[in-house]
Parts: C-alpha cells; sequence; structure tokens
C-alpha cells in the first residue's frame, strides 16, 4: 500500500519548521523529511544531507534538467527543490514522507503522481509574520521585503479550495494540537 505523503506549504516565518520539528521530536520514527536541495547559503546548525542538500547553481539545474526533481522552484533569490529519490527514500523506509514546500511547489506536485495531503500553515497576520521573521535574525532587510511580498502571494493562495487543511500558527501548542488532530489519522492508515 502506498502511504500518501504530507505537502507542507507556508509562507517563510510562518512556523513550519517549528511544528515540523515538534512533530518529529514525538512521532520522529513515524516520519521522514524529504530532505530539499537549495542553492541558498546554510545557516548555523543546519547540515548537508540532514535539513537540506546544499548544492551550487550549476549542480542544481544539472539535476533539474534531467529529471530528477518532483519539484523546483526559485524562492527569494535561490533554487529550491524537491528531488524523486528524496521522497524514495522516505517511502522505502515506511515512513509518511513530508514535504515542505512552497507555493510554486505545491503547484508542481498537484501536477504529479504524488497524490499527498495538502497542509497550510498561517501566520496570525502579516504583522506578526513580520515580527518573528525580525525576530530569528535570519534574514536582512532585502530578504526580508522579498519574503514579506511573497508572503502576500502565499497567503492569497493558502485558501480550503488549494489544502486539505489551514492551520493558523498563533499559539503554538494550539497549532501543534490542530496539526496532530489532522496528520495522526494518518498514522492508522499506514
Ligand atoms: N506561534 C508562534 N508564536 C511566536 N513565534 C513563533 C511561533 N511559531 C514560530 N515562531 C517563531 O517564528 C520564527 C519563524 O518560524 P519558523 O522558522 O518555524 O518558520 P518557517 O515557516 O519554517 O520559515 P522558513 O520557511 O523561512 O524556514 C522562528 O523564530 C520561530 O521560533
Amino acid at each position: 500500500m502506498t502511504i500518501r505523503p504530507l505537502v507542507l506549504c507556508g509562507p517563510s516565518g510562518a512556523g513550519k519548521s517549528t511544528l515540523l520539528k515538534k512533530l518529529l521530536e514525538e512521532y520522529g520514527p513515524h516520519f521522514g523529511f524529504s530532505v530539499s536541495h537549495t542553492t541558498r547559503s546554510s545557516r548555523p546548525g543546519e547540515e548537508h544531507g540532514k535539513h537540506y542538500y546544499f548544492v551550487s547553481k550549476e549542480e542544481m539545474q544539472t539535476s533539474v534538467d534531467n529529471g530528477e526533481f518532483i519539484e523546483h522552484a526559485v524562492y527569494s533569490g535561490n533554487m529550491y527543490g524537491t528531488s524523486k529519490k528524496a521522497v524514495d527514500d522516505v517511502l522505502n523506509s515506511g515512513r509518511i514522507c513530508i514535504l515542505d514546500i512552497d507555493m510554486q511547489g505545491v503547484m508542481q506536485v498537484k501536477n504529479s503522481v504524488l497524490q499527498p495531503y495538502y497542509l497550510f500553515i498561517k501566520p496570525p497576520s502579516l504583522e506578526d509574520l513580520e515580527t518573528r521573521l525580525r525576530a530569528r535574525g535570519t534574514e536582512t532587510e532585502e530578504s526580508l521585503t522579498k519574503r514579506l511580498e511573497t508572503a502576500k502571494k502565499e497567503l492569497e493562495y493558502g485558501v480550503e479550495e488549494n489544502f486539505d487543511k489551514i492551520i493558523v500558527n498563533d499559539s503554538v501548542d494550539e497549532a501543534y494540537s490542530e496539526l496532530k488532530e489532522f496528520i495522526l489519522p494518518m498514522l492508522d492508515s499506514k
């Protein structure tokens, strides 16, 4: 039986990593993170092969041209993508594959053979998003502006007709409870 993957989407700073971290801490063995490729530079603490495969633009473009990716997108000036192998590695281990991808990626997955569940994580407001991104301290003024501009479009796309579930990440604990309510039934159907 094929286990349906889970697509997680939402603006940068909405809290996807925060929620995923909690989920993996509690239910780690049931889930596998599909490790994306990116051409952006790594942040402190990020490991190659664990958080991302950090590659050059040339390497990434060659792999994309060879048809090795399910989806790929340019986001805030950097390329991101999910390789077929990254998803297969998780599926072959019998775990639910989680894809943390952006809006362009979601649109491409919708045109692929994957039949995932689609989940959108929303910030309470654009103002909250900006505050959180500033507090995270990972962005320059320029990258922050780009992320917020992109976020406006993403929030327009993050509506019920495009997703199976939308979670507003106001309080982390409440958002996490909602996440579990949505995801845990998937474990029964494994
Ligand atoms: N409910 C919340 N309330 C306040 N701060 C939060 C909440 N959820 C997450 N944060 C904080 O907001 C920042 C952005 O969260 P996080 O890094 O998880 O976002 P993300 O969606 O994974 O972003 P990216 O797509 O850029 O990786 C982090 O510093 C995180 O600690």
